[in-house]
């Protein structure tokens, strides 16, 4: 909480200053700020839904370890992870049934995100939906497991601030950090395609939409 010098009126430490302009990350790859924003209240309420049929769950890595974010899917396929590997399936494995249907509302706002960013057609076939309580984090990491790498990546941010790391193609190059907010999204393909990226430890806090979580879509076509 910022100090209070009991002068401005209350809640001012809490003022909505807005989402402020979209961000450039390089030739590819754009954070479009509050662009969900809008539609957060639908997104989180269709959410909870897919939640009730397919619940969060902690994936293991294929090296055995338990990724701290919780994960779900929606769409006609559903990343998953565990000893065998990363892949895409059809099934949630927890219940043997195909994944959600990816809600008609989901769908559009990513097609509308891609194409602000110069990526027209996108339609996305999988939705996964990460779930970050404070303390947990996403380490760098590229989304390759898609068999078209023509297609971009979509990924919207509700709740709590975080921070994402964005690197370049190769491993070792810089990483660049981007504070992504509530309502903000991110679109990259082409050039930015293999992009390395991540997010950093979640910080503690209670966001009025979530609580004390971050929520996020990430879109992509896999098959
Ligand atoms: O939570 C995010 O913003 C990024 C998620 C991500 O990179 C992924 O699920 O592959
Ligand atoms: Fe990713």
């Amino acid at each position: 909480m910022p100090r209070r010098t009991g002068r401005e009126p209350e809640g001012l430490g809490e003022l909505d200053l807005g989402p402020g302009p979209d961000e450039v990350l390089g030739p590819g790859a754009i954070r479009l700020a509050g662009f969900a924003r809008a539609a957060a209240a639908d997104l989180l309420a269709a959410i909870a839904d897919i939640a009730d049929l397919a619940p969060f769950r902690r994936m293991s890595t294929p090296g055995g370890r338990m990724m701290s974010v919780a994960m779900t899917n929606c769409g006609a396929e559903g990343w998953v992870s565990d000893a065998r590997g990363y892949r895409y399936t059809p099934e949630d494995p927890l219940s043997g049934r195909p994944w959600p249907a990816m809600p008609a509302l989901f769908g559009a706002l990513a097609a509308r995100a891609a194409a602000r960013a110069g990526f027209s057609g996108f339609l996305p076939d999988a939705c996964l939906i990460n779930r970050y309580e404070p303390g947990t984090r996403l380490t760098l990491h590229q989304d390759r497991n898609e068999r078209d790498f023509g297609q971009p990546i979509v990924s919207v941010s509700l709740g709590l601030p975080a921070i994402f790391l964005w690197g370049g193609t190769a491993r070792g190059d810089a990483v660049r950090r981007v504070r992504l907010a509530h309502g903000d999204v991110v679109a990259w393909g082409g050039p930015a395609r293999l992009a390395h990226h991540g997010i950093h430890t979640l910080a503690e806090g209670e966001h009025p939409a979530t609580g004390r979580a971050r929520l996020n879509l990430t879109f992509r076509r896999a098959g």
